[in-house]
């Protein structure tokens, strides 16, 4: 489907995808239709386990290149059922998930979490938080460098090789400075330094010779391990958490769990240098477990098309968003959830 508009609307390719993916992609459109109605002209692309079921497609590369051509991708979420035996482990994962964030140069996956007022933390005393994780997009051990030997015999063995190379920590860690100078002026580097000691100690060196361009940035260290200790009994240390590509996946669900869960977690991937399109979507996965049913919170997808306007400069559309959803949550009943549909349907009347 394809919408225009007049005036040289955004090309924005949308990937509902799997799952809960395609019920809150609409109502993160929705939203977007009414706080900037005519600034898109999407195009809809079926992509994901479905597709894949009937067609035997993953994401060919004729539609890799039409998708290049877009100035921006939101998505919902990709991932079939678990262990479906139709589908290989990780196919769409890797083949469709990852690849769009590779081919396409994601280098800094963005992830801001914040505990909006109102929102239930599982922690005790939450205090205030308000940090973004920049989560390195392209490298680590998401690359596909590995394999298995000796499959299915006792010698079997297999390895996930992590991959990190100068120019990729760089460019992230410089984007991560950048983004704390213009916050609490605190960055913290999240690694495991004391055992991945390659990697480790490139990414300390790189963050430590960064670092002399931004004097005013404070900068901080913690062991991956005890990063997940310090934000649950003390988040509101941090401010700009840099971090490699495992490890921001994981902590970044950590973020969301505890500010009010996953369902409030937004992310960018970005390119900063604008030549290939951004891609905004979820922190979440396609929920199988409560996918058709109308129980998933579209809040995350709805504060991802935030940061797309965002990106855009279109500053002021994002802030009506989050001041919809802050609005919203602040209003929310545990004890009597509203359909997905109804939440998307409360934060577009706001806006
Ligand atoms: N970016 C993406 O497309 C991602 C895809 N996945 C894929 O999604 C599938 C499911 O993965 P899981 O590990 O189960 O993670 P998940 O994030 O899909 O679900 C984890 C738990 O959170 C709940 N949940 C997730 N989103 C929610 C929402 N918006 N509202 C309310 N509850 C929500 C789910 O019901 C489930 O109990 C897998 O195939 C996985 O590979 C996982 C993470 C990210
Ligand atoms: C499914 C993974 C490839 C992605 C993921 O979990 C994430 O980016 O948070
Ligand atoms: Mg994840």
């Amino acid at each position: 489907m394809t919408t225009t508009s007049p005036e040289s609307p955004i090309k924005l390719a949308v990937i509902p995808g799997d799952g809960i993916g395609p019920e809150v992609t609409d109502e993160a459109l929705k939203v977007l239709d009414a706080v900037a109605p005519h600034a898109f002209a999407v195009t809809r692309y079926t992509l994901g386990a479905e597709h894949y079921l009937a067609t035997g497609e993953v994401l060919p590369d004729s539609v890799l290149d039409e998708v290049r051509g877009q100035d921006a991708i939101l998505l919902g979420a990709i991932g079939g059922k678990p262990n479906d035996p139709n589908i290989p482990p990780g196919l769409l994962e890797r083949s469709l998930l990852l690849r769009l964030r590779f081919e396409l140069d994601h280098h800094v996956n963005l992830r801001p979490s914040k505990l909006y007022p109102g929102v239930g933390s599982p922690l005790a005393n939450p205090g205030e938080i308000d940090f973004v994780v920049v989560r390195e997009g392209t490298e680590g051990p998401y690359t596909g460098n590995g394999g298995a030997i000796r499959v299915g015999t006792p010698h079997e063995m297999a390895t996930e090789v992590s991959v990190n190379t100068a120019y990729g920590i760089e460019r992230v860690v410089r984007d991560a400075f950048a983004r704390a100078q213009k916050r609490r002026k605190k960055l913290t580097l999240v690694h495991k330094t004391n055992v991945l000691v390659h990697a480790g100690s490139m990414w300390w060196r790189i963050v430590n010779e960064v670092a002399t361009e931004f004097p005013e940035v404070t900068v901080d260290y913690l062991h991956i391990d005890a990063a997940t200790i310090f934000m649950t009994t003390d988040p509101g240390r941090f401010d700009v958490i840099v971090t490699d590509n495992l490890f921001g996946d994981i902590i970044t669900d950590l973020a969301a769990a505890v500010t009010g869960g996953i369902g409030l977690a937004a992310s960018g991937n970005l390119n900063p240098s604008r030549s290939t399109p951004s891609m905004f979507e979820p922190v979440h996965g396609s929920a199988p477990d409560i996918a058709g049913q109308q129980k998933a919170d579209p809040t995350a997808a709805i504060l991802s098309a935030a940061m797309l306007l965002d990106f855009f400069d279109m500053s002021e559309a994002a802030e009506r968003i989050e001041k919809a959803v802050e609005a919203d949550i602040a209003e929310r009943d545990a004890d009597r959830p509203r359909p997905t549909a109804a939440i998307g349907d409360a934060i577009a009347a706001r806006v």
